[in-house]
């Protein structure tokens, strides 16, 4: 289970964004995070993923507390938590091919990963990964960040926004792509969306913000 107690966070000193949420991603579910704009949806998907540290409460992974480790989360951990944003252009090295972007995070552990196996599974050519992202559509850039949050096989997986900016068809293909990882590898998902017709075919449950205080 990947949790989040009592966290108080924010971005500036006394204007909390977040005063006092709970929540918990259980392996194998989809859970969604709906709510208005503003309410602290991403925040809250950043502290999971180990981007923001809250300023109290805890995050645990599997039990084990991680509040305190950012950017010095041990290797084991990192790997454990994966996310993928809502714009995939800022989130990529635009010097990089799709497969240099898609082997990111197995290079830096030293890892092997199938790279070919990992496109396959989001749908992307062999010819696409020869790629740059100026040479590439959103959608399919959009894939290989969902391909390089999958490689290193996270226990968890924070989508924000994934598929707004994306078609009917190419927001389907994804959600599959995720939804499968769920179901064979009990993969937990925290689903941030506006889209609430999306999360409802998506998510297991649905909570707001609000909800989690
Ligand atoms: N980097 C930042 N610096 C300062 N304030 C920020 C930053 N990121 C978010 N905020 C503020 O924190 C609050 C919550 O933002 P957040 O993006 O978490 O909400 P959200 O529910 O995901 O919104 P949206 O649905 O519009 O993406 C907002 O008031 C926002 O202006």
């Amino acid at each position: 289970m990947l949790s989040a107690r009592d966290v108080v966070v924010g971005y500036r000193r006394g204007e909390p964004v977040l005063d006092g949420v709970s929540i918990d991603v259980s392996a194998g579910e989809v859970l969604g995070l709906a709510g208005p704009s503003g309410s602290g949806k991403s925040t809250l998907g950043r502290v999971l993923a180990l981007l923001h540290r809250p300023w109290s409460g805890r995050v645990s992974l599997d039990g084990g507390d991680i509040s305190g480790f950012r950017h010095r989360t041990p290797p084991e951990t990192r790997k454990a938590i994966g996310i993928v944003f809502q714009h995939p252009r800022p989130a990529v090295d635009p010097r990089f091919t799709l497969r240099d972007i898609i082997a990111e995070p197995l290079l830096a552990r030293g890892e092997a990963g199938d790279i070919a196996e990992l496109a396959d599974e989001v749908g992307l050519t062999a010819e696409l990964l020869t790629r740059r992202p100026h040479e590439v559509s959103d959608g399919q850039l959009q894939r290989a960040c969902l391909a390089r949050a999958l490689a290193p096989q996270p226990r968890y997986l924070v989508c924000d926004e994934m598929t707004a900016m994306l078609d009917a068809s190419t927001t389907a293909a994804l959600v599959r792509v995720v939804d499968r990882r769920t179901r064979e590898n009990g993969t937990g998902v925290l689903a941030i969306s506006h889209d609430e017709a999306l999360l409802e075919r998506w998510a297991h449950r649905v909570v707001s913000v609000s909800e989690l205080i």
